[in-house]
C-alpha cells in the first residue's frame, strides 16, 4: 500500500453529493457522497454495484438525475464547468472504443486533440512521451487491431493520461491482463497518482492493497465503506476462522489447497482465527455484515 500523500489535508479536488442515478426501473446509485484528494483511491464493488455509472457521471459522460459534483472547484452541470473538468481530466473507460485502423499515436493524438492540445508539435511531443512512459516507445506506428490486449490496455492509459490531467478516472484498466503486465500497470497507476487524484475502479482486491491509500466500496448503488485499506482489512479482524469441515451458517466458506476450510462470518466459540486479507473485509463490507465499521 502506497502511504498517503502529503497533500491529504490540501482542499479535496473533487466533491460528490447525494449522487442518484435510475435507469428505468435500476437505481444504479443511490445517494453517494464522498470527497476525493491527491494520490490513488479504489473503488470495489461487485458487478452491477454502479461503478461504471459513478464514473462516467465524474468524467462528465453521463449527468445524475439528483446530486451534486465539483472537479478542483468546477460544477460540470453547466456548459462552461463541464468543458473545465474535461481540460483538468483524464479518463480510461471501461471499453475504450478504438478506431482499430488507428495507429497507438494517431488514437493518443486524438484524444489531445479533444483535449485541446492545439500547438502539433508539443502535442506530438506529449504523445510521444505518454507512449513511452508506457513502454510503447517501439510500438506507435503500430495499428491498434495488431495489438495484444495488455498493449491496447496501455494505449488507452497513454491516451488517459496525455495533457497531464489533475484528475484520472480509471475504469478497470487490469483487467484480462497476466499477472506480469498487471505489475507493470500497478507502476504505471502509482506514479499517475504522484501529484494526481486517481480513481480506479477494479474488482482485483490486490490491486486495492498494493496501490491505494483509500477505498470506497460500493454495492447496490450505495457507500458500504470509505477508509482505508488497513481499515477495511480490520473490519474482518475476528472474523475469519479454519475448520475441518464446512462451518454452518458461515457467510461465505471454502476448502484450501490444504484440505481445511476457510470460513467467514460469526466464528463459533473456540474457532482458529486467521489473519484476514483486504478481500475478506471487501467481502464483509458487501455483506452488511461489520456493519459497525462500515460507512
Ligand atoms: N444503460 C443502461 N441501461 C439500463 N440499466 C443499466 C445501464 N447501465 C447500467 N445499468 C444497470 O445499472 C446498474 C449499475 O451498473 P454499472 O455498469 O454501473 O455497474 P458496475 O459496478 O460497473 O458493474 P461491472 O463491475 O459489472 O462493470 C446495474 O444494475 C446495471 O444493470
Amino acid at each position: 500500500m502506497t502511504a498517503p500523500p502529503a497533500s491529504r489535508t490540501a482542499p479535496p479536488t473533487v466533491s460528490v453529493s447525494g449522487l442518484t442515478l435510475r435507469y428505468r426501473g435500476t437505481v444504479a446509485l443511490d445517494d453517494v457522497s464522498f470527497r476525493l484528494g491527491e494520490g490513488v483511491t479504489g473503488l470495489l464493488g461487485p458487478n452491477g454495484a454502479g461503478k461504471t455509472t459513478l464514473l462516467r457521471i465524474l468524467a462528465t459522460a453521463t449527468p445524475p438525475d439528483r446530486g451534486a459534483l465539483t472537479v478542483l472547484g468546477n460544477d460540470p452541470s453547466t456548459v462552461a464547468g463541464r468543458q473545465a473538468v474535461r481540460r483538468t481530466l483524464g479518463y480510461l473507460p471501461q471499453s475504450p472504443g478504438f478506431h482499430p485502423g488507428f495507429t497507438a499515436f494517431e488514437f493518443v493524438d486524438y484524444v489531445a486533440i479533444l483535449k485541446e492540445l492545439t500547438d502539433r508539435r508539443q502535442r506530438h511531443q506529449e504523445v510521444r512521451r505518454r507512449l513511452d512512459d508506457v513502454g510503447l516507445a517501439d510500438a506507435r506506428g503500430k495499428r491498434i487491431k495488431a495489438l495484444s490486449g495488455g498493449m491496447r490496455q496501455r494505449v488507452a492509459l497513454a491516451a488517459a493520461l496525455v495533457g497531464d490531467p489533475s484528475f484520472v478516472v480509471l475504469d478497470e484498466p487490469t483487467v484480462g491482463l497476466d499477472p506480469e503486465q498487471r505489475m507493470r500497470f500497478r507502476e504505471l497507476i502509482a506514479e499517475a497518482g504522484q501529484g494526481r487524484t486517481v480513481l480506479l475502479s477494479t474488482h482485483q482486491t490486490e490491486d486495492v492493497a498494493m496501490l491505494c491509500h483509500r477505498v470506497v466500496v460500493l454495492d447496490r448503488g450505495r457507500i458500504r465503506f470509505d477508509g482505508t485499506p488497513a481499515e477495511l482489512t480490520a473490519a474482518a479482524e475476528g472474523r475469519v476462522w479454519s475448520s475441518d469441515a464446512k462451518a454452518q451458517g458461515a457467510l461465505a466458506g471454502w476448502r484450501t489447497g490444504t484440505g481445511e476450510f476457510r470460513n467467514l462470518g460469526d466464528p463459533p466459540g473456540g474457532a482458529a482465527i486467521l489473519e484476514p486479507t483486504l478481500e475478506d473485509g471487501y467481502l464483509m463490507a458487501i455483506d452488511g455484515a461489520a456493519e459497525g465499521a462500515m460507512a
